[in-house]
């Protein structure tokens, strides 16, 4: 039995339905694929808060707790470890999200997200979002 790694992620939705992806750097696990904001939960952190943390240093913009509302979540047995993701979905923030560890940016529309490689474990994630942003 594998343990179980705790990722708090996240579909920024924009006014015109769009979601933001972000590329994963060279280097990292998965490079090159592209997945939601987010990251580990640490130790004593609750997920809202990783998420405000993660945001905040991938993206760098604001985000307040209550605009953080859950979705789904991916639970995905990887090689090493069993991804447990719960997915939230948030439509309001402070600031304009740009890539702060080199990561490439891009809005995307619901029905255009299998066109983005994505870890194995979100796609089961993109017709939630599909059902949430219709068109
Ligand atoms: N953020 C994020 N992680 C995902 C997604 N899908 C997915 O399988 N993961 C996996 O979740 C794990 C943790 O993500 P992460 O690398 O962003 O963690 P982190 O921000 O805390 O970074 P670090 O561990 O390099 O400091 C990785 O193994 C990653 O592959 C996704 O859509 N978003
Ligand atoms: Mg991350």
């Amino acid at each position: 039995m594998s343990r179980i790694v705790l990722v708090a992620a996240c579909a920024l939705v924009d006014t015109d339905g769009r979601i933001l992806l972000a590329q994963r750097p060279e280097g990292k696990s998965l490079a090159g694929l592209w997945e939601f904001p987010g990251g580990k939960v640490e130790e004593g952190e609750r997920p809202e808060e990783t998420l405000i943390r993660e945001l905040d240093e991938e993206l760098g913009i604001k985000v307040n707790e209550a605009c953080l509302a859950p979705l789904t979540f991916a639970s995905y047995a990887y090689q090493d470890f069993h991804l447990l993701m719960p997915l939230y979905v948030c439509r309001r923030w402070e600031g304009n999200p740009a890539g702060q560890e080199g990561q490439v940016l891009k809005w995307v529309r619901p029905v255009r997200l299998r066109d983005y490689p994505m870890p194995p474990a979100d796609e089961p994630l993109i017709p939630f979002l599909m059902e949430l942003v219709p068109g």
